[in-house]
This record gives structure tokens, sequence and C-alpha cells, in this order.
């Protein structure tokens, strides 16, 4: 799904008019039906009490059409318009006759003793700002977001938060739990700077032009279920372990052997034919007794690897996982990569060694992966002041040697050549030991079974992510473990493929 700007929605609004014949205000009922319909299915006690803080604007419209879609509902409803600007849309000033004319308790704030007693109410509708946001927020507006984020209470955003730049850096804008946004997701809603104002995204269609949305071009992307169903391969009636490809996870050294385990049980699960892993002679026992379908392969030193040579031929490597940063490692590691040709997973250590000698990663072939957390990544690229340099600095690293970048987080962004994937699937819960070897495993599976890289790095974030959806309906994020990722790589690859499971 396109990832679009506030100056494209902006267009495709205008043209879905155009081309669908349809009125402005005709739109903005739709935008505020899907809300409704939204919010009455999480929220659904009627006694609750709503406020509704409206703009001036469409996004206030669309607030003051939602208040009239409870109260006709039956909810108990208060609507406000904080009037931070006399110039009023057309479609806003209409709702607020309507408002009034359907005796829906209605209120103007134009100064600070106006504002009402957030503690009477239980729920807070932010329809203050949308997209239409042009700069930082002064005033009455300022004042009103101030209160509604002291005030403890559940916020719920129409669109984007009230004070969200959906293109830039944001420091200050209503700290809603959930956002509900209007079929177009905007980058800005899956920015780790931006969660404490987003909280949870809902994206909700509201008939916007497909041919509109066809016409805009971009290079970022929301990754969707049925991107990754088509990008699966087919499994042949004739595959045999021979066919389905072979993986060598390299990694481990003396009491983080575990990740080498994780990462082969992870890869064999995603379903290459072959696993071999290569670690220190202290790994052997501990991966033949825990993962007896793994082979193993023994560096000549007890606790950590000293050279990396192997008489196999495997499809892929995944690389770098409790490997430690040794000497002797290191330079084991730069001999490999000097050698190697086959495409490649890079995690953890790998990383923090390349980070050490940059000059290293010319080394690397085209398309190899890398998966840094954010501590990884600044290591490789240096310190970033907010999310959008974040992102430029590492599409240029990517660029300069070619490289796909998975900046792992709550939404894992995937940088290849010019193209940005957000990643949604996934819950907290993933923020568990041993959850990266997995995603590991789960990469080097992809590739060794001739996944294109970009492909086996969409592919295999999104799978990773699924299964925390899914346990989640069973085991309690507190209490998840990376195992249990690899339990339900099988199931997530069912929910893709049938769509048994919603996420
Ligand atoms: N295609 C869709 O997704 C649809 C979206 N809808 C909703 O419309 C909003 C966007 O509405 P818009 O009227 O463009 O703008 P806002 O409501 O976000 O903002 C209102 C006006 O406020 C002014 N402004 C901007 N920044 C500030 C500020 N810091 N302080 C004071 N005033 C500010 C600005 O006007 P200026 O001329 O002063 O720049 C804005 O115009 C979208 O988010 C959806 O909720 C439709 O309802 C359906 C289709
Ligand atoms: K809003």
């Amino acid at each position: 799904m396109k990832i679009l700007s506030a100056g494209q929605i902006r267009e495709i609004d205008a043209k879905t008019i155009h081309y669908e014949g349809i009125s402005s205000l005709e739109l903005m009922k739709h935008a505020a039906g899907a809300f409704y319909d939204w919010f009455t299915k999480k929220y659904t006690d009627k006694n609750d009490a709503i406020l509704i803080l409206s703009g001036v604007g469409n996004n206030g419209g669309d607030g003051l059409m939602v208040a009239r879609l409870l109260h006709k509902a039956g909810y108990r409803v208060q609507a406000c318009v904080v009037e931070y600007s006399e110039n009023y849309t057309e479609d806003c000033a209409h709702n607020v006759r309507r408002v009034k004319a359907e005796n829906i308790p209605f209120k103007r704030i134009t100064k600070e003793k106006e504002i009402p007693n957030f503690s009477e109410y239980d729920i807070l509708i932010d329809a203050l700002f949308g997209t239409g946001l042009s700069r930082e927020i002064t005033g009455i507006a300022a004042e009103v977001i101030k209160k509604m984020n002291e005030s403890g209470k559940t916020i719920v955003s129409i669109d984007v938060p009230g004070g969200l730049f959906p293109d830039k850096k944001t420091t200050f804008a209503v700290e809603a739990d959930e956002t509900v946004t209007f079929q177009i997701p905007k980058l800005a809603l899956y920015l780790p700077d931006n969660y404490r104002f987003v909280g949870n995204v809902t994206i909700v269609n509201i008939g916007l032009s497909e041919k509109a949305i066809a016409e805009a071009s971009t290079n970022r992307y929301l990754i969707e279920k049925k991107d990754i169903r088509e990008l699966l391969k087919p499994l042949s009636k004739f595959a045999h372990k021979g066919t389905q490809g072979h993986a060598l996870i390299i990694g481990g050294s003396l009491g983080k052997t575990g990740t080498v385990c994780l990462a082969s049980k992870a890869a064999l699960k995603t379903g290459c034919g072959l696993v071999s892993a290569y670690l220190p002679k202290c790994g052997t026992p501990v991966i033949q007794t825990h993962f007896p379908e793994a082979m193993a392969i023994e560096d000549d030193n007890s606790a950590f690897i000293t050279h990396i040579d192997y008489d196999i031929s495997p499809n892929a490597i995944g690389i770098g996982i409790g490997m430690g940063k040794r000497e002797e490692t290191q330079h084991a590691f730069y001999r490999f990569l000097q050698k190697n040709a086959l495409p490649m997973v890079i995690d953890a250590d790998g990383l923090n060694i390349l980070s050490l000698h940059p000059e290293w990663l010319d080394l690397l072939p085209p398309k190899t992966i890398l998966t840094p957390h954010p501590k990884e990544l600044s290591r490789l690229i240096g310190e970033w002041s907010d999310d959008y340099e974040k992102i430029e600095k590492a599409t240029a690293f990517a660029q300069k040697y070619r490289l796909i970048v998975i900046i792992k987080g709550a939404y894992s962004l995937i940088i290849d050549s010019d193209n940005l994937y957000v990643n949604d699937s996934g819950t907290p819960a993933l923020a568990t030991a041993g959850s990266g070897d997995v995603l590991t495993g789960i990469i080097a599976s992809l590739l060794a079974q001739g996944y294109e890289p970009g492909h086996a790095a969409r592919v295999g974030v999104y799978l990773h992510g699924l299964t925390a959806n899914l346990t989640q309906q069973t085991i309690h994020p507190r209490s998840f473990v990376a195992s249990d990722i690899i339990d339900n790589i099988g199931n997530a690859y069912f929910t893709i493929e049938n769509g048994m499971i919603k996420k």
C-alpha cells in the first residue's frame, strides 16, 4: 500500500471528487462513517461521556459529523469547536449548523477559560487538525492539546493526531491512544519518535478513487498481507530437501550458542531443505541435543570462532549472531568476507565488527541484508537527530554499499535501493531475547530457497511479525519467548496463504 505525503493526499481528495462525481461533503460523510464504524465496534458503552474537539478545517468537519452520527446512535456526546482561526472550511461550517440544528450539546472555545473540564468525560475525540497542518501550533489550540495530554483520558484521533506533521519532525501534538487514519498511510504514523503521539494505528477505507491513488507516485510502501502472498514461492509437489535450498548459519561463542540454535531451527521451519550450523566446538553438543535436524560444523576452537572453513555448498548464509568480537573472530570474518559471494544476512556481532572496520563493507556481495536494531545502526551510520534523518542516512549508506538495510523496531523499516517499506505486523512481544536470531534464520532460509534478497527481507520481516500477532491469542505477551515465534512460523504461512486467521 502506498505511503503518501499530505500534498499527494490532498490531490487524491480533489481527484476523487472529480473522478467519482461526488461532493466534498459526501467524501467527508464516507470518512466520518468509516470512523464511526470503527469507533462503535471498539467503544460499545453508550454511557461513556464523549467529548469531541474539532478544529475549523475539514478534520474538524469530520469530527462534527462523527458527533452527529454518535448522537443519533444514542451516545452521550458534547461537541466543541476550538476556534483557533475564523477561516472555517465550508464543510466544517455546514456541520456546525447541522450540529446546532440537531440539538447536540455544542460549545465554541476561543479562550482558555472556555476549555471544558476533561475529567467529566471518558473519551476525547481529537478532530483539531488533520493533514492540513501547516505550522507549529500556538494559542488556544496549544492550550487545549496540553490539557488533553494531561487529562489521562482515552484519546482517539481522527486521521492524524492534532499537531502531527505527516511528513516532517513533530515536537508537540495530541498524544493519542488510537489513531484512525483515512485510507492512505502517512509515514509519520510509523516512526518511533512519534509513537507517543500516535498510539495504535488503524487504517479505514473511505472510498478514495483507486485511479487517483494509482496515479500518485511514491517509493514508500506499507507492507500488506496480499503483497507478501504474491511474493511467496509455490511449494512444488516434487520438492525434496535437495531442491529447497541449504542455509548455513554461522555464529555463537561460549555461553551464546543458543543464538545459532534458534536461527537454525527458524531457518528449517521457514522451509529450506537443509540447515548447517557453523559454531565453536562448545556449540556442537548444544545444537545436536536441542535440534537434531541441523548439521553442525565445528570450529577448531572450543569457545569462539577462529576461522570459517567448510566443505559444504550452501545456497545462503546467516552470520554474526552470538559470535562476539574477539580479534581471531574478526579475522575469520574478514577472510570469510573476502571469499564469500553467496546471498547473506548479517546481524548482531557481524554488524558490530563491520562498524569497527567500515572498509570491509566493500566486500559484501550486492544486496546483502543487514538487520541492525537502532543502536547497531548508529554504530554503522552515526547518530541522527530525528527519524527522518535516520532514514536519509540509512538510505545513503544502503545505496553506497548496495545493501538492503532492515531497521528493526516496533515497525521495522526495510530500505532497498530507493524504496522504503514499512512493516506493521508484530506486537511489542517481539522485543524478547532471541527474537533477532530467529529473524536471521528466517531470512537466511528464504535466501537459500532462492528468494530475491529484497523479497526475502520483506517476506521475512512480515512472517516474523505475524508470528507474534498469532501467538498473542494464546500466550500473554509477557510470557512470549523466541521459541514461540519459531513454533508459529507455519501458522504465519497459513495466515498469509489462506487469510485464515485475521491479523
Ligand atoms: N482525502 C482524505 O483523506 C479526506 C480527508 N478529510 C479530512 O480533511 C483533513 C484535512 O483537512 P484540511 O481542511 O485540509 O485541514 P485541517 O483540518 O487539517 O486543518 C485546518 C486548517 O488549519 C490551518 N492551520 C494549519 N496549521 C495551523 C496551525 N498550526 N495553527 C492554526 N491553524 C493552522 C490550515 O489553514 P491555513 O490556511 O491557516 O494554513 C488548515 O487548513 C484530513 O486530515 C481529513 O481529516 C475529508 O474529510 C475527507 C477526505
Ligand atoms: K486529528
